[in-house]
């Protein structure tokens, strides 16, 4: 197999020789790759390809699995997100998560945005009303729930729930977004503000989003990464993938021949 170039300077975040064993079975086998600032990055291949476990391997998320082992490294601004002193917690605000199905709180939409913002900081009212209102604007959501702040978050549709979600994520002011099949549980109007959303999100932020979708891939990602039998098989501008990819497997897979 050709050589992957797969990590470029300035990429924020990156692993280098990450494998995942659940047990003794190989989940990753030596995943190369990183991000950068102002992209989306889309991963995509069959189902239990290693998608998922490579995208929680990016902040920890995988870390109270019973049997789970990890070797290599995973760095964030150049440090070992896996080092013995490292703040988890901290961790999670840089490189917040997005997962398949809306999990708002069971409290009020503003309490879900203030949330992580309580849990670390005391921050005077008025400044936390401006961070809520600012992230539920970012999350396109503003315009739907302003005039019920105080209501439960479990009373809005799912599509606005995720965008809740979101705004819950952006309020702590995160690097890196992961996002695990966001739209997969969504209807097509709602998917649509959601990429939408990531669209105008990927200049501030770095964005990896786990899908299914090919065309959502190619509608909203900058690199595409295909994975298949815990193997980075190819990871390069989604133009390129989708139009010209350099494996007969990405070739096969994108053009829907198994799957
Ligand atoms: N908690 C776990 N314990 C044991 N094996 C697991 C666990 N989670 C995932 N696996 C296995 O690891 C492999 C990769 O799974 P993973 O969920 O990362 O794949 P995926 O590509 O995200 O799949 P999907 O698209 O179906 O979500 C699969 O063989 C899966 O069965």
């Amino acid at each position: 197999m050709v050589e992957l170039q797969t990590v470029e300077e300035h990429s924020i975040l990156r692993s280098s020789d990450l494998h995942v064993y659940y047990g003794k079975k190989e989940a990753l086998k030596g995943i190369t790759m990183g991000f950068k600032q102002g992209e989306i990055a889309a991963l995509i291949g069959p189902s239990g390809c290693g998608k998922s476990t490579y995208l929680r391997t990016l902040n920890r998320m995988n870390d109270l699995i019973p049997g789970m082992t990890i070797t290599g490294n995973v760095s964030f601004k150049e440090k070992n997100i896996y080092r013995p002193k490292m703040d988890i917690v901290e961790l999670r605000k840089d490189i917040g998560m997005v997962f398949q199905q809306p999990n708002p709180f069971p409290f009020s939409i503003y309490e879900n945005v203030a949330y992580g913002l309580r849990l670390t900081q005391n921050i005077p009212k008025q400044q936390l009303d401006d961070i809520v209102e600012r992230s539920l604007r970012a999350a396109f959501v503003w315009e739907d729930v302003k005039d019920k702040l105080n209501k439960s978050a479990l009373s809005l549709s799912g599509g606005q729930q995720q965008r809740v979600c979101i705004a819950r994520v952006l309020a702590v002011n995160p690097q890196v977004i992961l996002l695990d099949e966001p739209t997969s549980a969504l209807d097509p109007v709602s998917s649509g503000k959601i990429e939408e959303m990531l669209l105008e999100l990927k200049e501030k932020y770095t964005l990896i989003i786990v899908t299914h979708n090919m065309q959502q891939a190619s509608r909203i990602s900058d690199k595409t990464a295909f994975f298949l039998n815990g193997e980075l098989i190819e990871y390069d501008q989604t133009r390129k993938i989708f139009s010209n990819p350099a494996q007969a497997a990405t070739d096969d897979y994108i053009s829907g021949r198994f799957g």
